[in-house]
């Protein structure tokens, strides 16, 4: 992410201070691991430059990740990278999926959140707890950016029945990522971050931003 290319909005350089439009402690340590050896940029937290939370009124992940860039890059005049994301059970209906930050009410209460849904599944057999985080991550070049660059995370699995491990943040400790037998929080953050939701977003996004570096 070091060079410069054209857009239909006129150049785009990366050599510059992006705002990531998040205030969740969980979220920002892993954009940070994930993002950290992108030389030439410098990320900011949207807290750091005293922005608050935007809305989340979209009806779709995507809506939210592009109100929350929006609202960030409004704010303070960067690029903004905006994530929404959430858990999706199948069992549930895709729930708590748009609203997994504030499903038992509150916001961001992550213990009372597990309680909740381990409590909506107490009768769902484990063949039946199927899951899937998604993660999508858009940039905005400035708040009238017409042309985003979207990219979305997939990481699919099970809802365990008692939590396990105090590593990641959210609903990690009863999530048991396909292929890995422990829950995401008892994962090496290197290892959640290769193949979560929002590590497969952000290796998308950046596969964008070399492809349009590539062909201007
Ligand atoms: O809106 P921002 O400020 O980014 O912070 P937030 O926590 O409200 O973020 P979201 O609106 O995107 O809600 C996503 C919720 O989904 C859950 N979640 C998302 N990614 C997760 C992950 O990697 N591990 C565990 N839970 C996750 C967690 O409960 C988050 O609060
Ligand atoms: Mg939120």
């Amino acid at each position: 992410m070091t060079s410069t290319a054209s857009t239909a909005t006129g150049p785009v350089s990366t050599r510059s201070r992006w705002v990531i439009a998040s205030s969740n402690a969980g979220k920002l340590r892993e954009f940070r691991e994930l993002l950290g050896g992108d030389g030439g940029v410098e990320f900011v937290t949207q807290g750091e430059l005293g922005v608050d939370d935007a809305e989340e009124t979209g009806l779709s992940f995507v809506e939210n990740a592009l109100l929350k860039a929006r609202h960030a890059a409004r704010a303070t005049g960067l690029p903004a990278l905006g994530d929404d994301s959430g858990l999706c059970v199948d069992a549930l209906g895709g729930a708590p999926g748009l609203y997994s930050a504030r499903y038992a009410g509150g916001h961001g209460n992550a213990a009372a959140n597990i309680d909740k849904l381990l409590t909506a599944l107490a009768e769902v057999p484990e063949t039946a707890r199927r899951a899937h985080f998604i993660a999508v991550i858009v940039l905005l070049q400035h708040a009238e950016d017409p042309q985003p660059l979207i990219a979305q995370g997939v990481w699919p699995g099970r809802i365990l029945s008692t939590a396990h491990g105090d590593g990641g943040f959210g609903y990690d400790p009863v999530f048991r990522p396909d292929g890995h037998d422990c829950s995401a929080a008892q994962l090496d953050p290197l290892v959640k971050n290769r193949i979560s939701h929002r590590g497969l977003a952000l290796a998308s996004l950046k596969r964008q931003l070399t492809n349009l570096y590539a062909n201007p």
